[in-house]
């Protein structure tokens, strides 16, 4: 069985005060969480948010970080720094890194590769657009995402260690979300490409949805039985509404 995960993605959002209200919020409802909580604050809050989450539950992540170990990188942030300020997971390959920063397929396994070796557990974005979901290409794009992250890993001591996040890209920030049997479908799909490499481990990896996820979508979404957890945009911006697809991941009824 695996344990449902919620990830909040506060993208290039907030500024001290709202994230200490924020932090303030969640943190105070989340002592003993049925399920895993993260969540990932832009990089110039990195330390200011761990100073808080450390005494709870919740997790740190990041939102990016440097396929380079260290050196004249000016602008860029090392997965050691990353892990010296106590962050546990790390976003990777965001659309919005893939398509405004050009990141491709296998600059995000260099990245999975520099985030596992110093113990973060990265969560690898993948989606297709609206043009490929409508020529048919949905399962060609979102294979050949899987496949170059995961090929770079089968020699890797870290082989399958890894979260993915499924993020159809018409569904980020849209207000559309794909409905559960949509998303279903392309969740076990996604768990079909990791069996290729190995099945027990195909049934470790999470697979969290990501577009659009709200309180009145959430429970439905997250019942489906190869939605692990949600990787949350907008809502998670709103304590309220991160704290009701908290509950709906932990199978509570939403606390008002
Ligand atoms: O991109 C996302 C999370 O990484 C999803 O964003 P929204 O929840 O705002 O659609």
């Amino acid at each position: 069985m695996r344990r449902k995960l919620v990830v909040g993605n506060w993208k290039m959002n907030g500024n001290r005060q709202t994230v200490l209200e924020l932090l303030g919020a969640i943190g105070a409802r989340t002592a003993r969480p049925e399920c895993d909580v993260a969540i990932c604050p832009p990089f110039v809050y990195l330390d200011l948010c761990e100073r808080v989450l450390s005494a709870t539950a919740v997790a740190l992540g990041a939102q990016d970080l440097s396929e380079h170990a260290n050196g004249a990188r000016t602008g860029e942030v090392s997965a050691t720094m990353l892990a010296d300020l106590g962050c546990r997971y790390v976003l990777l390959g965001h659309s919005e890194r893939r398509t405004s920063h050009g990141e491709c397929d296998e600059t995000v396994a260099r990245k999975t590769l520099r985030a596992l070796a110093v113990g973060l557990n990265p969560i690898v974005c993948v989606g297709e657009t609206w043009d490929e979901r409508m020529s048919g290409r949905t399962y060609d794009v979102l294979s050949r995402q899987i496949r170059v992250v995961a090929d770079a890993l089968t020699e890797s001591e870290h082989f399958m260690s890894f979260t993915v996040a499924y993020e159809p890209v018409w569904a980020i920030g849209s207000g559309v979300t794909a409905t559960a049997t949509v998303a279903q479908q392309a969740h076990a799909f996604i768990r079909q490409c990791l069996a290729r490499y190995s099945a027990t481990a195909s049934q470790r990896v999470r697979i969290l949805y990501g577009g659009s996820m709200k309180p009145d979508n959430a429970p439905e979404l997250l019942a489906m039985p190869d939605i692990d957890g949600g990787l949350i945009g907008g809502a998670s911006l709103d304590a309220q509404q991160f704290l009701s697809i908290l509950d709906a991941a932990a199978g509570l009824e939403a606390v008002q």
